[in-house]
């Protein structure tokens, strides 16, 4: 997408990073692995804040956290701190219950330091297009099976065509995003990204080709990854 005729707006963000990383099998939460003297933390929060049009960040926290408030991070006055909940969409719950009173709201996994800049400006300037919102997406590349329940075999293989790895940051208006999110919540719906409050909803926000090097740390083997894309990306800028 073209952005250079689009101004675009000052928002705030939500970082959800009350999780425990399970998956990782890490001695901490996985937000508090380091890469390059920094935590994964610090590196997502930096990426949104490198934008001068995200004027805030809510971070949401686990009410048993005892590490953020000891980074250099915790001290800036664009961070507000919140209590996370039991469930991501809770922790963005949380999040946006905070906010006030915002146009547009961005959120964003903790567990996501990657994020190129190109692709945080290409998802902000759909605000001048949109009234839904979207989110960053790679199209899903390898052939896709799907297996017989229960069994280590394949029942047959899925049209990847519109297929799509939905990444974060997700960007919505900040009141259809609260009210979808908070229906989704009252109703029990199966909520693992704010699209999919919104499409519970019945909306269709955008899907934003971006790239797939933004990867969420979840297992161990993502982290070595994660540094290279990380080291690649502060080159890339200080060149
Ligand atoms: N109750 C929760 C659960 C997750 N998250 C955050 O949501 C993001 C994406 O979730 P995921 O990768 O699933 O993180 P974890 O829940 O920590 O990992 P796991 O599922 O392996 O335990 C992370 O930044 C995580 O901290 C959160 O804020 N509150
Ligand atoms: C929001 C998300 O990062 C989109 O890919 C993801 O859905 C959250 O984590 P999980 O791995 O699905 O639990």
């Amino acid at each position: 997408m073209s952005h250079t005729a689009v101004s675009l707006p000052e928002v705030i963000a939500v970082l959800p990073a009350a999780g425990i990383g399970s998956r990782m099998q890490a001695e901490c939460p996985k937000q508090y692995l380091t890469i390059g003297g920094k935590t994964l933390i610090e590196h997502s929060i930096r990426a949104l804040l490198h934008s001068s049009n995200v004027t805030k960040v809510i971070v949401a926290l686990s009410p048993h956290d005892t590490q953020f408030r000891q980074l250099p991070v915790a001290s800036d006055p664009r961070i507000q701190l919140v209590t996370g909940g039991n469930e991501r969409a809770e922790s963005v719950m949380a999040g946006l219950e905070a906010a006030g009173d915002h146009g547009w709201v961005l959120v964003h996994d903790a567990a996501r330091p990657c994020l190129h800049p190109d692709d945080l400006t290409n998802l902000l300037a759909i605000s001048a297009i949109s009234k839904i919102g979207g989110i960053l997406a790679a199209p899903v590349r390898d052939t896709m099976k799907r297996g017989e329940p229960g069994a280590h075999a394949i029942s047959h293989t899925v049209d990847r065509q519109e297929l799509w790895h939905a990444l974060t940051p997700q960007f919505f208006p900040l009141e259809l995003l609260k009210t979808c999110l908070r229906r989704a919540l009252n109703e029990g719906a199966v909520v693992t990204d704010e699209a999919s409050a919104m499409e519970y909803c019945g909306f269709h926000p955008m899907l934003i080709p971006a790239r797939a090097d933004n990867i969420k740390v979840t297992r161990p083997e993502d982290l070595a990854l994660a540094e290279f894309y990380l080291t690649r990306l502060y080159q890339e800028e200080n060149a």
